[in-house]
Parts: structure tokens; C-alpha cells; sequence
């Protein structure tokens, strides 16, 4: 429940939100506050029931499939009778003709270029100005800070032993991508540039590289020198400076290498934030509104020092030849907007609720406002456009809304059309089962597919809740559907002319200390033809860019575009058990984790407001949790309830004792609340909540139970 209200064109406005909306998002654009309530009013009363008739059309197919699979009782699985079921019920679309999507201006870190795609939530300044910054990271950093060279270092300082097998694997990295004409990167003495290209002396001779044309130019940032190489459209700088305490050590002077690392960054507004109230979405907009107008700052202590971060600035280089090159010093970014599904108090029209993706939609493109503006000073979109990403839709009925509702979001703020680009998250089966036609509702704007590979595992959960108890963790990750999922995703943006125009992207790396584990699968992204892919932090995002140099991903692109598509069928097979039965420690097992996952996200986001967090698992390994991790561990123990793996009481159980070991988990943090041993708080409510009601939940998504758990506890406090 907000305070007070203020009427603007017919709608009731939080009054907080009037004040941040005239007072900071319009000022400095072409539109006035008479023009946006008048066109967010007239968009609401174009879309706001159709919002809801797409929602109920959800319901009505999800009964529709719980009814078939009742009825079906134990009857062995049968794929034709089941396709035809899906196609009868309109669950399966018809296929579009051939065709390409006509995108319009996409800047090239996201049509050309392949590497990385950071993510963060925007509720968080700090954060969020940190995946800006991105762009660039420190190799040395990455490879010494992390397990990638062994445990992390516990001590302070620098260890030479750690320090001298970073700098030569970081040398590997540079002879397998920017190979001398002979000889090692590792035994270079001295580096040098002049009109002719960049030297490297080896054994007191010069070497030039084997691709002269690799070597861009050369930067001046205070004493450091850096050498400014590409390959694979990505940079790479040879930082020298002898004076620097690692450059000292190293003959050549060489202190580091920075690599060119997140080439876009998604600054979230969905999975990993918690706002379920004006407060909460001001400052959620507010962030994204300062990284458009390029002045977000944000100060804090770290390492006992005050520091503020700011955006970074561009790179200016000079080339051989004198000339002049910039180089972005800030990922592109895109906003996550929220789904279908909520609602919010914030705008009410009528006295009801109106949906929150379309308060998301004219409010952070009005933000870009600032962006689209600028006439000097590095630009988000040197191309002039907006990015966001559009998550959980289901189908194409949904993607050709979404595409209506951003043409009248363009009509209200005075843009062309087909300025705001569109990422379709590929994370729901009714997209993933229709997805060329998805594409096609949005081929004018649409810039990228890539695979939530989490959202759809909890989607496919659901979707056949009623079919009988779906395999264990371990297993669906091997299972048929997920392969048929991600291969079908890639070969569909490429038959509809994705390449060149667009991402083909795959889903998160989960597990933000296991670095070293990363740099060994994460390049399956690459290989299987996606040209980026998710990473959880600046660190990682240094380390698997690594891979879009080891694979050339428009090469392997073409290679698979040739690949016959896997059948429908198997997309559309979900991975039951069957006859088979795990042991019954094996299933307590598993209760357990997902116990303590739940429990470990929701007390932070009910009780702290906190949308992401690090929570171990059972055997203690850091894993990234965020509502889509929390939907698929609740649709589990839904799941496995529906169909008496588990008992009631087994599972209240395990709560219990998770709750408590939670609780310990915490002990170091001052703001935390404990569970134990009451368990009567609204965060214990919430993981019950989310998994005794997961069943009924729709698409059994976290956010109902989370928003009302949280607002709770904040009327508490
Ligand atoms: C299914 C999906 O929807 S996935 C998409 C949603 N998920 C995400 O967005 C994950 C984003 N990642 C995160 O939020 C965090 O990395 C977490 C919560 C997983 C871990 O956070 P922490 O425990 O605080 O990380 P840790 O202590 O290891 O590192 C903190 C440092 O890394 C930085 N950092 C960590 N993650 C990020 C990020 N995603 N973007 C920018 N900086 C980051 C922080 O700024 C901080 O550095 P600073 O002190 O210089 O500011
Ligand atoms: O949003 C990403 C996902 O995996 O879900
Ligand atoms: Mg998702």
C-alpha cells in the first residue's frame, strides 16, 4: 500500500513517484508531463486488459495440460498423441513462412562482435556501475584473484611464487591469440611501437607479430604505455610500466593485460532485484535514469577507504600512422524489464492495480531519453537505440504484444519507430516450442534469443506438474528437452537471419567462485554457436572472454547452420522418472538443498530486500541464487510433494533444520534476522509459501509469494 496519490489524466500516481517522474526523469527530454501521463494513460487503457487476457490464457492452457496428464494416469508417454493435444489447444502456433529479421541500427557489440554479457541488479549503484565499467579487466587480476591458478590467496600482498604462474599462463593466452613470428610472448625483454607496427624483443632481437594488423595502436594513461591489440573484434591491451610493482618484476615491463570482457551488460530490473513498492522501483529506476544521463556515482568503504565509482570514460588510442581511434570504455547496456505477471499499486486505474511491465516499459525508455539526447560525451547507444530485454514471455501472442505495447511506448516518447530493440528471453516452453513465430512477432526490433536455461527449467517443471515426478537435479541437466532446448534456440535464430543482426545467446554461469570450473565448460557457449552468453560478475566476465578468442564464433556459426534441428518431440518430452525411484536418502538429499537454497535467497529478500545473493548449497559451494534459481527449487519440492516422493512433514522438516543452519550461515552479518527458532517470521512464511503453494502457483513463479512476504515484513519494520 503506498501513501498518498496524486490524479494525473485519469490515473492515481503515487505521489513519490509524480515527484521522480516530473522532477527527474522528464526534465532535460523533449516530453512534458502533461504528454507522458496522457500517453501512459492511453497506453494503459490499450493494453492493460490485454495484459491480463494473456495471463488468463496462461491459466486456461496450463489446466488444460494438468486435465490431459490426469487423465492419462500411468498410459506410457506417447509424443504424437501429445502434439496433437498442444496443437488442438492452440498450446503449439503455426510456423511462419521463411523469413529474416529486419532489426534496423544495432550497435555492433551486439551484431557483430562476440563475448561476453554481464548481468547485474540495478537496485544496487555500486554494482550496477561496476558492470558498466566491465568493458575492460585485468587478466592478471582475474587469473590471480580466483581458483583459476589454485585456491584464491587468503593473505594480502602479492605471493611471487602465485604471481610468476600468472604471468605466464597470461603469456599462453597471448601466444595462442597473438602468436610473435617466432618465439614467446614469455621471454619478450622490451615492447615498442612505431609507424611500422608494434616489436617485441626476444633473445636481443626484434620480433614482429604474425598478424602485423593485429596491433591497433597505443594509449598513454598516466605512466602506463599500453599496447592495443584486437583479435576476433575484441581488444586486448599490453600494459607496461616498469615502475609498477609487477612491471618491475617483469622484464618487459609488462603489468598487466586487459582484456576487452563484458560487451554488454544487462542492468536488471526482474529476477535479481527485490521492489514491490514505489520506494523501491524509485531507486531501481533512478540507477538505470543515472547511467543514461552517464552521471550515476555511488560512494562506499572498501578495504578501509572511501571511494566513489563513476562511469568510465572512453579510450582514446593513436594509431601507427598518427590517427586517432576511440574505443568504449562502458559496456553497451540493455534493462531487464519485469514480465507479464505483476501487477503494482503505484499507477491505479479505476482503483485497481495496473501491470508493472508496462510502468517498466515507458518509464526506463523514458530514461533513455537521456541517452538518445546526448550531444557529447560517450553515449550508451552510438547508434541510437534502446535495448531491453523482455523476460518470461509465453508464445508469440505475448512477443506481438510486447512489440505493440513498445511502438505505442515510441508513439508517447516521440521516437521512431522500432528505436527500442527488443531481447526475447528464450526461458518459457510455449516461446522455446514457438520460437520462430516469437521471432517473428518482433523481427523489426528483436536483438537477441538467448536461453534462461533456469526460468525454463522451473517453466518445464510446471508446465508438467501433473505428469509425474520429474527426474533429480543431476539428471535433468543431461536430460533430452534441455539439449533439444538449447541447440533448437540456436539453430532457429540462425534460420531466421539472427547472424550479423543479432545475439544467439545461452545462460548463466551459477557459480561465481568456481572460476576455474568456468574456464573450462563455459566455452561449450561459443561452440554451440552463441555468440554470447551470462556471466555473474566483472571477474568472470575477464576470464570468459577468453573463450570468444580460443572459438570464432561466426566461423562456427556457419559450421552449424547446416545442422538439422532437433524434433519438436523431444523438446517437448518432459524428464520424468518413471518406474524409477532414487534411494530415499538420495531424495532427502535433495530436499535438503533445495531447503537451503530457498531459505538462504528468500531471508535476504524478505527480510533485507536483497534480489541476488551467494547462498552455499549442501557440500558448501557458493551458488548464485536469484527468483529463477528460487522457482526451480520450489517447483521441485512442489513437484515431488504432488506425486508423494516426499511427505509433508519431511519437507517442513528439512525447513526447520535448514532454517537453523541458514541461520548460521548469517551469523557475520549484522542485519540479518534469524529464522530459528520460532520460524514464525515472513521469510520462513515465504519459503513454505512458495513451496507447499507451488502447484497452484502461476507458472509457479516466485514473485507473488515473495512480493506479499516482503511487503509484510516491511509494514513490520
Ligand atoms: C537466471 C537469471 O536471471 S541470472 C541474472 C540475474 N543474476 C545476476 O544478475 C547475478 C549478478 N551477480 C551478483 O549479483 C553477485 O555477483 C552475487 C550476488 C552473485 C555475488 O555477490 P557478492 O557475494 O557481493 O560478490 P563478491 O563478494 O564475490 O564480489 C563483490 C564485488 O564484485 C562486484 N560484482 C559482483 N557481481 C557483480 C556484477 N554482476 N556486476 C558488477 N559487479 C559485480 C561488486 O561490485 C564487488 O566489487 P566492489 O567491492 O569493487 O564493488
Ligand atoms: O533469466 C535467465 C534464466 O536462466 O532464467
Ligand atoms: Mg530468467
Amino acid at each position: 500500500m503506498q501513501g498518498t496519490y496524486h490524479q494525473r489524466h485519469g490515473l492515481e500516481v503515487a505521489s513519490d513517484f509524480v515527484k521522480f517522474i516530473e522532477e527527474q526523469v522528464l526534465p532535460g527530454t523533449n516530453v512534458d508531463a502533461d504528454r507522458f501521463w496522457s500517453g501512459y494513460a492511453g497506453l494503459l487503457d490499450e493494453f492493460a486488459d490485454e495484459n491480463q487476457i494473456l495471463l488468463n490464457r496462461r491459466d486456461e492452457l496450463q489446466a488444460a495440460i494438468d486435465n490431459w496428464h490426469k487423465e492419462r494416469g500411468n498410459q506410457p508417454w506417447d509424443s504424437a498423441a501429445y502434439r496433437g493435444f498442444l496443437t488442438d489447444i492452440g498450446y503449439l502456433a503455426p510456423q511462419p513462412a521463411p523469413f529474416s529479421v529486419d532489426n534496423g541500427a544495432v550497435d555492433p557489440e551486439i551484431a557483430n562482435i562476440a563475448g561476453p554479457q554481464l548481468v547485474v541488479p540495478v537496485s544496487n549503484a555500486r554494482f550496477a556501475l561496476n558492470a558498466a565499467n566491465a568493458r575492460w579487466g585485468s587478466l592478471y587480476d582475474a587469473f590471480y584473484g580466483t581458483d583459476v591458478m589454485g585456491p584464491p590467496p587468503a593473505a594480502k600482498g602479492i605471493d611471487p611464487a602465485r604471481r610468476d604462474a600468472v604471468v605466464a599462463k597470461a603469456a599462453e593466452f597471448l601466444d595462442k591469440t597473438f602468436p610473435l613470428i617466432s618465439g614467446s610472448h614469455a621471454a619478450v625483454t622490451n615492447y615498442r611501437a612505431d609507424q611500422d607496427g608494434l616489436h617485441a624483443t626476444v633473445d636481443g632481437a626484434e620480433i614482429a607479430l604474425a598478424n602485423a594488423s593485429a596491433f591497433l595502436g597505443t594509449r598513454q594513461d598516466g605512466k602506463d604505455t599500453a599496447f592495443v591489440l584486437r583479435h576476433h573484434g575484441l581488444h586486448v591491451e599490453l600494459v607496461i610500466n616498469s615502475d609498477h610493482p609487477i612491471g618491475a618484476a617483469s622484464p618487459s615491463g609488462l603489468r598487466d593485460i586487459i582484456v576487452e570482457a563484458a560487451l554488454t551488460a544487462i542492468q536488471d530490473c526482474e529476477d535479481s532485484v527485490a521492489a514491490v513498492d514505489s520506494e523501491d522501483k524509485i531507486g531501481v529506476y533512478a540507477n538505470w535514469l543515472g547511467l543514461m544521463k552517464g552521471d550515476l556515482a555511488e560512494t562506499f568503504e572498501k578495504a578501509g577507504k572511501t571511494m566513489t565509482r563513476r562511469l568510465a570514460g572512453d579510450r582514446e588510442i593513436e594509431a601507427p600512422d598518427g590517427s586517432k581511434l576511440t574505443l568504449p570504455g562502458r559496456a553497451l547496456m540493455l534493462v531487464r524489464n519485469v514480465g507479464l505477471l505483476m501487477t503494482t499499486d503505484i499507477v491505479r486505474l479505476n482503483g485497481k492495480e495496473t501491470p508493472e511491465g508496462l510502468l517498466d516499459a515507458i518509464v526506463t525508455v523514458a530514461c533513455a531519453l537521456h541517452d538518445l539526447g546526448k550531444t557529447e560525451g560517450p553515449r550508451n547507444s552510438r547508434l541510437g537505440s534502446v535495448y531491453v530485454v523482455k523476460p518470461k514471455l509465453h508464445g508469440p501472442d505475448e512477443a506481438g504484444f510486447t512489440d505493440r505495447v513498445f511502438t505505442r511506448v515510441e508513439a508517447v516518447l516521440g521516437l521512431p519507430a522500432n528505436t527500442v530493440k527488443l531481447g526475447l528471453m528464450d526461458e518459457e516452453r510455449r516461446t522455446s516450442a514457438n520460437l520462430a513465430a516469437c521471432i517473428h512477432a518482433i523481427r523489426n526490433r528483436v536483438v537477441f534469443i538467448n536461453t534462461g536455461f533456469l526460468d525454463r527449467t522451473g517453466d518445464e517443471i510446471h508446465t508438467s506438474m501433473q505428469a509425474g515426478p520429474f527426474v533429480g537435479r543431476d539428471d535433468m541437466k543431461a536430460a533430452g528437452w534441455l539439449n533439444a532446448y538449447e541447440d533448437r534456440n540456436v539453430l532457429t535464430g540462425l534460420a531466421c537471419g539472427m547472424r550479423g543482426r543479432g545475439q544467439i545467446g545461452k545462460g548463466m554461469w551459477a557459480k561465481p567462485d568456481a572460476m576455474a570450473e568456468m574456464l573450462d565448460s563455459k566455452i561449450g557457449h561459443p561452440q554451440a554457436g552463441a555468440n554470447t552468453a551470462w556471466v555473474p560478475s566483472p571477474t568472470a566476465a575477464t576470464l570468459h572472454a577468453l573463450h570468444y578468442h580460443q572459438i570464432d564464433v561466426t566461423a562456427r556459426q556457419e559450421e552449424l547452420a547446416g545442422n538439422s534441428m532437433p524434433e519438436l518431440d523431444q523438446l517437448l518430452t518432459p524428464a520424468l522418472m518413471g518406474n524409477h525411484r532414487p534411494a530415499r536418502d538420495e531424495i532427502l538429499r535433495e530436499v535438503e538443498n533445495s531447503c537451503q537454497g530457498i531459505l538462504g535467497y528468500v531471508v535476504r529478500w524478505v527480510d533485507q530486500g536483497i534480489g541476488c545473493s551467494k547462498v552455499p548449497d549442501i557440500d558448501d559451494v557458493a551458488l548464485m541464487e536469484d527468483r529463477a534459481t528460487c522457482r526451480i527449487s520450489a517447483q521441485y519440492m512442489a513437484n515431488w510433494l504432488e506425486h508423494g516422493l516426499v511427505s509433508q512433514d519431511e519437507v517442513e522438516d528439512a525447513l526447520r533444520r535448514m532454517a537453523a543452519k541458514v541461520d548460521r550461515q548469517n551469523k557475520g552479518d549484522p542485519a540479518y534476522i534469524p529464522m530459528a527458532p520460532d520460524f514464525d517470521g515472513p521469510a520462513f512464511a515465504a519459503a513454505r509459501d512458495l513451496i507447499f503453494e507451488g502447484a497452484r502457483q502461476p507458472s509457479g513463479y516466485t514473485e507473488p509469494a515473495l512480493h506479499a512476504r516482503r511487503k509484510e515484513a516491511k509494514a513490520l519494520r
